[in-house]
C-alpha cells in the first residue's frame, strides 16, 4: 500500500527563521520527504509562530511537498491562504473547528490534500465519521504548542487502533505522528502503524548531522514497521 512507505518530515520549528530558505535547502539535501510548517495562533496553543506569508516566501527554496500543521482556532476562515501559499496538504485540528467535515472538504475543494490532527486527549471516535474526507491523519504524540517536548508513549495503542479502523474501512491513508520523535521513540510509533514521522529537535540537534540523523530515523522506522 502506498501509505506504508516511511516518510521523514521535519518540523521547521527549530529552523533559523531569519534564514529559513537556506535551512529548507539543507533539509532537502538531507533527504527528507516533505516539510511541515507549524502555524500557531497563541489561542489554540499558547505559542505564536508565523502565517501563510512566511510559507509563501519559502516556497521558492524547496521543491518538496509542504504541509501546514494549523494549530489555530477556526482554520476554516483562512484555509485558502495556505493553499495559495503553496501547501500541498493542510492539517486542521479536530478540536479547533466546529464543522470538521465541512472544513476537510473545503480543503479538498481548494485543490489541496486534507488531514485531521488529534490532540493526545481527543478520542478516535471524534474523527470516525470524517475519515473518508481525509488524505492523512495526524496523531499528536505531545500536547501541541512547542517543540522539544517528551514523547507520550500512551499514544501507541491509539495509533494501532486507528490503523485497524482504517483497514476495516478499506481506507489507504497514512498515519502521521508529531512530537518527541527521535531514535529512541520512532520504533514504537512505526511499529504501531505510523508511516509519516515528524521530527524537529531530534534531527536538528543530532551530533550525526542532519543527513545521517534523517537516514537513522528512516532506517529504524523501516525496520520496526516490517
Ligand atoms: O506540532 C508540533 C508541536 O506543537 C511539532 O511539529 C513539534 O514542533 C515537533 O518538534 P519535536 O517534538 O520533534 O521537537
Ligand atoms: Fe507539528
Amino acid at each position: 500500500m502506498a501509505s506504508e512507505r516511511i516518510q521523514i518530515v521535519p518540523s521547521v520549528l527549530p529552523c533559523d527563521f531569519g534564514a529559513l530558505g537556506s535551512d529548507l535547502e539543507r533539509l532537502e539535501d538531507a533527504g527528507v520527504d516533505k516539510i511541515q510548517f507549524d502555524v500557531m495562533d497563541g489561542h489554540f496553543v499558547p505559542n505564536l509562530t508565523f502565517g501563510a506569508d512566511v510559507i509563501k516566501s519559502s516556497r521558492k527554496y524547496s521543491s518538496l511537498p509542504f504541509e501546514a500543521h494549523l494549530m489555530i482556532e477556526a482554520p476554516e476562515n483562512t484555509l485558502e491562504r495556505y493553499v495559495d501559499a503553496g501547501c500541498d496538504l493542510v492539517i486542521v485540528h479536530a478540536e479547533a473547528t466546529t464543522h470538521l467535515h465541512r472544513t476537510l472538504n473545503q480543503i479538498r475543494g481548494l485543490g489541496a490534500k486534507s488531514a485531521v490532527a488529534l490532540n493526545p486527549a481527543t478520542p478516535l471516535c471524534d474523527i470516525e465519521y470524517v475519515l473518508t474526507s481525509c488524505d492523512m491523519v495526524l496523531i499528536m504524540t505531545v500536547n501541541p504548542g512547542f517543540g522539544g517536548q517528551a514523547y507520550i508513549a500512551e499514544m501507541e495503542p491509539k495509533i494501532a487502533r486507528l490503523k485497524e479502523m482504517l483497514e476495516s474501512l478499506k481506507l489507504d491513508i497514512p498515519i502521521e505522528v508529531d512530537g518527541g520523535i527521535s531514535p529512541k521513540t520512532v520504533e514504537g510509533a512505526a511499529r504501531a502503524g505510523a508511516t509519516h514521522l515528524v521530527s524537529g529537535s531530534s534531527i536538528f540537534s543530532s551530533p550525526l548531522g542532519l543527513k545521517a540523523a534523517v537516514a537513522e530515523l528512516r532506517e529504524l522506522a523501516e525496520t520496526a514497521s516490517k
